[in-house]
């Protein structure tokens, strides 16, 4: 955790020379930064993120991740999520699939929903472990807050680059409408042997929402590409976050900005003897809203849809719908219904060329 210092990141396993962002360039305006993250988001749709600001918040949940999942399994146990299509809450080691096969998976987390969070001591869905009640106003609402005003930064610059109404993309995801926006808390315990080095612990997905603000500390998550055929690590660098676009602003977009494979396989070389950790705060649209391509406000996303087969971004669903359903087809449990017809077939977003890794990832990972 932070502090500790741990084995370093090899240097002979291949990576992504992901772009680095200065939060502290993006907030003042500075157009050169703005282009960069255009950049980013519109390619792999992966950057790290510097200066952000937040590593008090973070230091503070990883605090609050080592008290909640050292309580005794059954206590974790009573707030499972379940096998209904509720993600907030626990999630069981091995409550969820990998892979086609039913492969089980290998990490633990806990779901805090945003909807609590702001509305605490009210209650929205559920309750929680009472280490993350009693830490839910001092630690997870900063948390919660900065995650959001980094992830709203982004979303009003986007908004101006993809030429639509004002505040169109905020309205979106207004913090004050209830939708499937959470923070995340990951354990994964170190498993011996190089046999389990490839074993996904998070099988292969892409995140479901709209932005994601990652912190890890080891490695592990690894991307694959369109086109691409070999999975590479994203090496976690000190101080720095890792921001992502997921489905839903890619289909806002019309496909404009990428939402890449990623999954999360043991950590590596000295590393794998270590405990993993992260912690991710996922920004999701309105769980009300349609996710279609937002066509009739930006003529950039009009003509974007047009460069796809017909009909490609408009779901059908709303966003609470869908993350509902994903959520309840990555369980072991629900395994029986092929994903394909309930999950992955309900949009095949191919960031652009459409590889085989990213259908498999979609029929087959955690589509968070
Ligand atoms: O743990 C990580 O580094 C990534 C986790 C992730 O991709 C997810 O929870 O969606
Ligand atoms: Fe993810």
């Amino acid at each position: 955790m932070p502090g500790i210092v741990h084995p370093p990141f090899p240097s002979d396993v291949p990576t992504h020379p992901l772009l680095v962002i200065d939060y502290v360039l993006i907030k003042v305006g500075d157009q050169a930064e703005i282009e960069r993250l255009w950049e980013a988001a519109s390619t792999v749709g992966f950057w790290y993120l510097k200066n952000h600001g937040a590593e008090k918040e973070v230091e503070d949940m990883f605090s609050l991740g080592t008290s909640t999942f050292s309580l005794p399994l059954e206590e974790k146990l009573k707030y499972e999520q379940g096998d209904s299509g509720c993600s907030h809450g626990y999630k069981k080691i091995g409550g969820n699939a990998v892979d086609a096969s039913g492969l089980s998976d290998c990490s633990e987390f806990i779901n805090i929903a945003k909807d609590d969070v702001l509305a605490f001591p009210r209650v929205i869905y559920r309750d929680y472990p009472f280490t993350v009640t009693a830490a839910m106003a001092s630690v997870v609402r900063p948390f919660v807050c900065k995650s959001l005003e980094v992830n709203d930064a982004f979303l009003r610059i986007f908004n101006r680059q993809l030429g639509l109404p004002e505040a169109s993309l905020e309205a979106l995801h207004a913090r004050d409408q209830h939708s499937g926006s959470e923070a995340r808390l990951t354990r994964v315990l170190p498993m011996p042997g190089k046999a389990l080095a490839n074993r996904p612990t998070i099988g292969a997905h892409s995140d479901f929402g709209s932005l994601s603000f990652l912190h890890n500390i080891l490695g592990g998550l690894q991307m694959i590409l369109p086109g691409e055929t070999e999975w590479k690590y994203v090496r976690p660098i000190p101080g720095h976050a890792i921001c992502n676009i997921g489905d839903a602003l890619s289909i806002f977009s019309g496909g404009i900005f990428k939402s890449a494979v990623h999954r999360v396989v043991p950590p590596p070389g000295a590393q794998s003897e270590l405990e993993r950790r992260s912690l991710v705060f996922f920004t999701r649209p309105n769980n009300t809203q349609v996710l279609h391509a937002l066509v009739e406000d930006s003529p950039m996303i009009a003509e974007s849809v047009k460069q796809h087969p017909e009909g490609k971004f408009n779901t059908g669903s709303t966003a609470g719908e869908w993350f509902s359903r994903r959520t309840k087809y990555q369980r072991l449990n629900n395994r029986t219904v092929r994903c394909e017809k309930t999950r992955g077939a309900d949009f095949k977003l191919t960031n652009g060329n459409g590889s085989g890794a990213r259908i498999m990832g979609r029929q087959q990972g955690n589509g968070t």
